[in-house]
């Protein structure tokens, strides 16, 4: 079966994401990112219908919405369910489908067989193949233990619904359910459960680890039939944790219908989760056990949103730019940053020592809206000034730069800010000035720094040993060796830097997936 199969890649038209709606002009037309959302209502507005609007308003997309039940419930629990007629489901899908330039349908609660059915009849009746993506939560028990789908929708859910999915993201009970009661309790289970829904037909598959037990950080175990992608976060202490799967998905829904290729939408939405309960931990809605969150974190509190955007575990794969490698292979720096972003590189840095300022601005600009609408921070190497004009997420400065500690008065609390270290007082000093992680080299000799003297490995662990920052190497790494800087193990050191390694090379994304894939297998076995 195939899916829908339409992540559709946008036209090159001028966007913007801003607090508004995402939109891309055509000369006069004017084209507004749309999800519709499929799904149950909750009179306590934390979780279907209600969060799935709030999260995409809150990243600037529009949502339609089709009700498939009505559910009485609070902070306490789920107290009714009220099924829709089927063919009042149809009525409101034709309505919208028949209307709207939908861009990703995204399903909710589906309560019955008979929903499904008429679901997959007008998505099938609607000319929106190739169009649409297709983004199923299988929505099947509430966060409080209320059965919302029972068993008879599953083999209409395993037969004909998930062979038509984009992607899926089942919590462990929903994947054991589907998999037919499996037992899934380790993150090695996770991954099995995911190799074998995938074989059921969706095109991606995100397992939600949040319910496992005994585990500190929250995994989520993605599966793009290839390769597996962990994404770790910590574990955030509040009741506030009602609709975290409806806006999980909608958000993906969201990213996607922006133009974001699946692992970005995937790598935001976890974040936006993460940034929104975080922001909304203490806050106390309802006297039961478990309360909605806030979903507008970023408009109240756009500092602790923006702060928290940058995880140590972004450093994996630091992509450096270089504008003579560039030019020797006859590609922009957009597309250096496109391909090497589309290849894995999971952080960005701009380092143009040749670049004239006003040239170099218009770049950085439109580096940013990739980065940006693709989940990626970009940094910018010595130039605070480019880095302000073109709202960077922040700066990389070495010994000879500006002081880290002027740096940060000029750029605020909420910016990146690195630095290159190769002793253990500067990288205490890096800490003590205020800077969020250090790179450290040269770990091997390299020809794309003059003068830079190296490090080795020995120098690499002491610089680590002595760091309360998180670490990226640098300096002469490449696919060969990348593996023997990850070994030598140090908590810290979070992946490597790298110019030549993935822009003095033909071809960007090739070099880029290659070196990712090194990454993860060393991460794996160490
Ligand atoms: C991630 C990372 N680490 C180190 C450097 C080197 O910065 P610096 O010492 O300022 O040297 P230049 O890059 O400016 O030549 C870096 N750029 N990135
Ligand atoms: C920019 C830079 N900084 C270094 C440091 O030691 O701080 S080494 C370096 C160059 C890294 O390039 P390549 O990956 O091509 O060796
Ligand atoms: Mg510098």
């Amino acid at each position: 079966m195939q899916s829908l199969g339409g992540i559709r890649s946008w036209p090159a038209t001028w966007r913007t994401t801003t607090a508004s709606m995402t939109t891309t002009t055509t000369e006069s037309v004017r084209k507004v990112a749309q999800v519709l959302t499929v799904a149950g209502s909750d009179s306590g507005a934390g979780a279907g219908i209600q969060a799935d609007i709030k999260v995409c308003a809150a990243r600037g997309v529009y949502c339609a919405s089709v009700i498939t039940a009505v559910t009485a419930q609070n902070t306490r629990g789920v107290q009714s369910v009220h099924l829709l007629p089927p063919d009042f489901v149809s009525e409101q899908l034709k309505s919208v489908l028949s209307d709207f330039e939908v861009d990703v349908v995204k399903t909710g609660m589906l309560p019955s067989p008979e929903i499904v059915e008429v679901l997959l009849q007008n998505l099938s009746e609607y000319p929106v193949r190739g169009r649409v993506a297709l983004v199923v939560d299988p929505v099947m028990v509430s966060t409080s233990g209320h059965v919302l789908a029972g068993s008879s929708i599953l083999s209409i859910f395993r037969e004909r619904l998930l062979p038509l999915a984009d992607i899926i993201t089942p919590n462990v009970k929903e994947a054991s359910a589907l998999l037919g009661g499996v037992r899934i309790q380790t993150v090695a289970e996770m991954r099995s459960a995911a190799k074998s829904l995938h074989q059921m037909g969706p095109r991606f598959v995100l397992v939600k680890g949040g319910d496992l037990p005994d585990s500190s950080d929250s995994v989520d175990v993605y599966f793009d039939g290839n390769e597996f992608h962990e994404l770790h976060s910590p574990r955030i202490a509040t009741r506030n944790t009602h609709g975290t799967g409806c806006t999980l998905a909608s958000c993906i829904a969201a990213e996607l219908a922006k133009g974001s290729n699946m692992l970005s939408a995937v790598k935001v939405a976890k974040r936006f989760v993460d940034s929104a309960l975080n922001y909304s931990k203490d806050i106390v809605i309802g006297s039961g056990m478990q309360g909605p969150f806030d979903h507008f974190l970023s408009l109240k509190d756009p500092q602790s949103y923006r702060q928290s955007t940058f995880k140590p575990d972004d450093l994996f794969l630091y992509a450096v730019t270089d504008s003579r490698m560039n030019k020797k292979w006859n590609r922009s720096i957009v597309d250096a940053v496109k391909a090497a972003i589309e290849g894995g590189a999971t952080i960005i840095q701009l380092r143009e020592k040749e670049a004239e300022t006003r040239e170099f601005l218009e770049e950085a600009k439109s580096c940013v809206d990739i980065c940006r609408s693709n989940g990626v921070c970009l940094l910018i190497n010595d130039r605070i000034d480019i880095a302000i004009a073109c709202d960077a997420d922040g700066v990389h400065v070495g010994q000879s730069d500006m002081p880290v500690d002027l740096v940060r008065s000029l750029l605020g609390p909420d910016k990146i800010i690195g630095v290159s270290c190769k002793t253990q007082e500067q990288a205490h000093q890096a800490w003590k000035d205020g800077a969020d992680y250090i790179g450290s080299g040269g770990v091997f000799p390299t020809n794309t720094k003059a003068n830079n003297r190296t490090i080795g490995l020995d120098g690499l662990r002491e610089v680590c040993k002595a760091s309360k920052l998180p670490v990226v190497a640098i300096g002469g790494i490449g696919i060969s060796n990348a593996e023997s800087v990850m070994r030598i193990g140090e908590p810290n050191l979070k992946g490597v830097a790298v110019v030549s390694a993935l822009f003095d090379q033909e071809c960007v994304l090739t070099q880029a997936k290659k070196l990712h894939k090194t990454l993860t297998e060393s991460k794996r076995e160490h």
